[in-house]
């Protein structure tokens, strides 16, 4: 969490290691453009991928239903089993949400995603999201 970061460009790669049981699993990370002027690049970087984290904004209904496009372009065009994650971000903003944690999490659960509400902020939720990715595989 940075709160001098600027939006991204193009994309971003970076790696994370979670430890899962006995074993560490390494993330490669393609940090994506959330810009409408970069959707189409997404493709690239989904391709190839394993896993898809898809954030909105919980003060941002807007941005809920932009999630809900990438997700339905997921399922469209991306890899057959990609497994999606859905994260509901800024959850220390919880006194100006406009997104119901029910409704992002049953959303979730009909595309069978896994389903997170976190803060980068606060660094809540992080870790547990990423370590409930490296379970479903
Ligand atoms: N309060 C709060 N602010 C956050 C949190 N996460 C990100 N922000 C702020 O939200 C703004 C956007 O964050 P980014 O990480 O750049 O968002 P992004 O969706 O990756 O944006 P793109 O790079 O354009 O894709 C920045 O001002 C961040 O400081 C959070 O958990 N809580």
């Amino acid at each position: 969490f940075d709160h001098n970061i600027s939006p991204t460009i193009g994309a971003s790669f970076l790696t994370k290691t979670v430890p899962c049981g006995n074993e560490l699993h390494k993330f490669l990370i393609w940090d994506t453009a959330g810009q409408e002027r970069f959707h189409s690049l997404a493709p690239m970087y989904y391709r190839g991928s394993a896993a898809a984290v898809v954030v909105y904004d919980i003060t941002k209904l807007d941005s809920f239903q932009t999630l809900k496009k990438w997700v339905k372009e997921l399922k469209e065009h991306g890899p057959e089993h990609i497994v999606v994650a859905i994260a509901g971000n800024k959850t220390d903003l919880g006194d100006i949400r406009e997104v119901p944690t029910k409704e992002a999490k049953d959303f979730a659960e009909s595309i069978a995603a896994i389903f997170m509400e976190t803060s980068a902020r606060n660094a809540v939720n992080i870790e547990e999201l990423f370590q409930k990715i490296s379970k479903y595989h």
